[in-house]
């Protein structure tokens, strides 16, 4: 009975490239819609938890977005991948058991049979985000090209085979992020209504 989903109104499945500000741009939805109404859920949530548990480190430092995380990236990627391929929905199912809000926002999608696995379950509500931005711009954030990461399926399985929902530009040359997100949090605002019918 744990994976019991409750039915959400709508999933917004975010993607993008590390430090392109998915985690940024989920938290300011949340905020401006509150948590009553939205949660975030993180595929790396339980995929990390498990993953720290079994070499002993620090949970939080491994969730949070300084270097810690970087250090144990490459072989975080290769243990979750083990898992994905004996079964490609076992972080989606666990990132989402339990949710209780009509408005998911999925942060961090990063490969197509993540995107699949929403589609699948939730084939009516869920829409695809894409957060861009420079290399520029990322770099500034702290981002270092590194092999075995920056150009393996964690980071570019969505680049190409997948024609987003929508597409936010997180720049400070670009309209503000509050312009940007308008469509979506009017959308998710009457999701949120319908819910309370
Ligand atoms: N629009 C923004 N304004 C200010 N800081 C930002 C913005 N977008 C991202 N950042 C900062 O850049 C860093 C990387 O963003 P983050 O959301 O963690 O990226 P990702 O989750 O895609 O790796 C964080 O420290 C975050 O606070
Ligand atoms: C092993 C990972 O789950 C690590 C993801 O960590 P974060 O989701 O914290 O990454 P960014 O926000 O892009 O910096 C990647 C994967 O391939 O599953």
């Amino acid at each position: 009975m744990g994976d019991q989903l409750s039915e959400p109104r709508l999933v917004l499945v975010f993607s993008g490239k590390r430090k392109s500000g998915k985690d940024y741009v989920t938290h300011l939805i949340q905020e401006r819609l509150g948590p009553d109404v939205c949660c975030i859920l993180r595929l790396s949530g339980p995929l990390k938890q498990q993953y720290a548990q079994e070499h002993n480190l620090n949970l939080d430092q491994l969730l949070g977005p300084g270097p810690y995380k970087e250090q144990y990236r490459a072989d975080m990627i290769c243990w979750g991948e083990t898992r994905r391929c004996q079964d490609p929905g076992f972080f989606c199912r666990l990132a989402t058991r339990g949710a209780s809000q009509p408005i998911w926002v999925v942060s961090d999608a990063r490969r197509l049979s993540d995107l699949q696995w929403f589609w699948s379950k939730f084939p009516q509500q869920t829409l695809s985000v894409r957060v861009q931005c420079t290399e520029k711009t990322r770099e500034q954030r702290g981002w270092r090209f590194t092999a075995g990461v920056d150009d393996a399926e964690s980071e570019c399985g969505l680049d190409s085979s997948v024609e987003f929902d929508w597409i936010i530009t997180n720049e400070a040359d670009a309209p503000s992020l509050d312009e940007q997100l308008q469509p979506i949090l009017t959308l998710a605002k009457e999701a949120a209504r319908s819910a309370d019918l």
